[in-house]
């Protein structure tokens, strides 16, 4: 409830029993004294409420004029007065259009058009008092059964708005200057200079068939798609496909499109032409499509391409021409595209946040790369490889045992090979010191409470793979603090045969 709702139960409280006491009857005083105790009860609540509206509205900046339904104002606040120059006296009570026809105080008014469409309405207007141009904006304020009750007039002088350009100006410097910071945009101009220091590792059938699209595809300028978890090795490939391409003297520009601001990525992209927008340099300046161009050009993250830019990126694949912001002479551009994005873009279609039409210019060639827990065959190869790289780079050497490495496959790499990299880079800073490294400090790093917790279940498994997988795990954690198989055969509740045939079976031993 309102405050002003609690208000009305008072006065409608008070107002019964004014009627009460009327009548030329005896009253039963406790009737009474019930009365008063709700109307006070109702008032106390309105009177210690934290918030007094009336009071703020009275000490906001902004002009505020308030009327009811039929344009009669019911308000204005002390910033109106002063900013104006209207007395409050001459307006209050008068209807806005009447006000508006005297031409005394304001030639422009939302209010009418506000009653009349019952929306939002927001017009430039002009003080004629003080002569003040300003902006206002009308709001209308409905009452619970949606009828309009009150428009509220808000107005802001154009003077504030001229002392903020110079404050936005340096405000769109500063987010230049911040995506200089970034790693956004990379721009290599040719292939030897994208830096060498990972080669792609795996021989599953996955990378397989990925190795066999890079060759495919390199030679071709057609548009490629690549899409995957994070973490994949989607760059990667990007660079791999670059590398294999007759582009590959030619520039190469990444970017990472959910890394520059939504409001510079049209002109980072398109460039723009002198004087195009305040904060913009006086020479004008060309795009990263033209500094892309006769080479390739990387749109990473796509899928967090706002969407009317990508009406312009449509644009200008279709065209293969793309327009400077504020320019109005179209350049022709020769460039091949790649895309990548971990997101799902047939669900950002669905939800309406990705366009089709984009989509299906990008899906020419789409690669698709299987997150690590898909392609477990390569997880020891990769691990191999990284922990020599960095046992070399620290001077440690760390090696992975057999059951290291198990444990380390069965492992469910959320963040898909970036995580498996930091991984064996701690490894190889922490483990140094010890020549094996204990499978319970990996459970530690992969923060997991049990050794089972890492257990992947997959669902192509057939039962007997699953139920051996499972067993080997919980045979595995079982031994880890038994003396002998007569223990683990008593906490089992097994044959100390049975504990010995299958302990054999899954290749573990008790080591204490
Ligand atoms: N096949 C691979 N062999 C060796 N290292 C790889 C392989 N794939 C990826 N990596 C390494 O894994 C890390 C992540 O790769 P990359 O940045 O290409 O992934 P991504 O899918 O583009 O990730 P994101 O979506 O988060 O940008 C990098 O350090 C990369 O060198």
């Amino acid at each position: 409830m309102t405050d002003r709702q609690i208000m009305l139960n008072a006065e409608q409280q008070t107002n019964e029993l004014i009627n009460l006491l009327s009548v030329d009857r005896p009253v039963n005083r406790m009737d009474i004294r019930q009365k008063l105790v709700e109307i006070r009860n109702h008032i106390h609540k309105v009177t210690t409420s934290a918030i007094d509206y009336q009071v703020i509205v009275d000490n906001l900046d902004d002009n505020i004029l308030i009327t009811d339904a039929d344009e009669r104002v019911l308000y204005i606040n002390p910033a109106y007065e002063q900013h104006t120059g209207i007395p409050k006296e001459e307006i209050i009570g008068q209807t806005v259009t009447e006000i508006l026809k005297t031409k005394k105080y304001f030639t422009v008014a939302t209010v009418p058009d506000v009653i009349k469409r019952k929306e939002k309405v927001m017009k430039l207007s002009n003080m004629s008092a003080k002569k003040n141009p300003g902006i206002v904006i009308g709001v209308p304020i409905f009452d619970p059964q949606n009828n309009l009750q009150y428009v509220v007039a808000s107005n802001r002088g154009l003077s504030t708005f001229v002392n903020l350009r110079e404050n936005f100006d340096h405000f769109v410097h500063s987010l230049n200057d911040l995506q200089q910071d970034t790693d956004a945009v990379q721009i290599y101009e040719s292939s030897s200079s994208v830096p060498q220091e990972h080669t792609m590792i795996g021989n599953g059938v996955e990378m397989q068939k990925i190795h066999h699209f890079i060759k495919n595809v390199g030679m071709t300028d057609a548009t490629v798609l690549i899409t995957g978890e994070s973490g994949t090795g989607k760059e990667l490939i990007a660079d791999a496909i670059y590398k294999n391409s007759r582009r590959s003297q030619k520039p190469f520009i990444k970017i990472n499109c959910s890394s520059i601001p939504a409001s510079l990525l049209e002109s980072e992209l398109f460039g723009y032409e002198k004087g195009a927008f305040s904060g913009a340099s006086a020479q004008g300046k060309k795009g990263l499509f033209e500094a892309a161009n006769t080479g390739t050009l990387l749109l990473d993250e796509i899928g967090d391409m706002p969407m009317d830019l990508q009406a312009k990126l449509l644009r200008a694949i279709q065209s293969s021409e793309i327009t400077r912001v504020g320019g109005t002479a179209p350049i022709k551009l020769n460039i091949r595209l790649i895309a990548s994005t971990n997101c799902n873009l047939k669900e950002k279609i669905a939800n309406g946040t990705f366009r089709s039409d984009l989509y299906y210019r990008l899906h020419v060639i789409p690669i698709s790369v299987p997150p690590l827990r898909d392609r477990k065959e390569d997880i020891p190869l990769l691990c191999r490889h990284y922990l020599n790289i960095f046992s070399e780079k620290y001077n440690r050497p760390v090696s992975l045992s057999e059951e290291n490495l198990d444990t380390l496959t069965n492992y469910s790499w959320p963040g898909n090979i970036r995580e498996l990299r930091n991984i064996m880079e701690y490894l190889a800073v922490c483990c140094a010191d010890s020549p094996q490294i204990e499978n319970s400090f990996l459970y530690s790093i992969f923060d997991m409470e049990t050794d089972n917790a890492y257990l992947e279940l997959n669902q192509n498994m057939t039962l007997n793979e699953a139920v051996s997988t499972y067993e080997k795990e919980f045979l595995k954690n079982t031994i880890k603090d038994v003396k002998n198989l007569k223990e683990a055969s008593q906490i089992l509740n097994v044959d100390i045969s049975t504990v010995s045939r299958k302990l054999k079976q899954y290749g573990l031993s008790i080591k204490h």
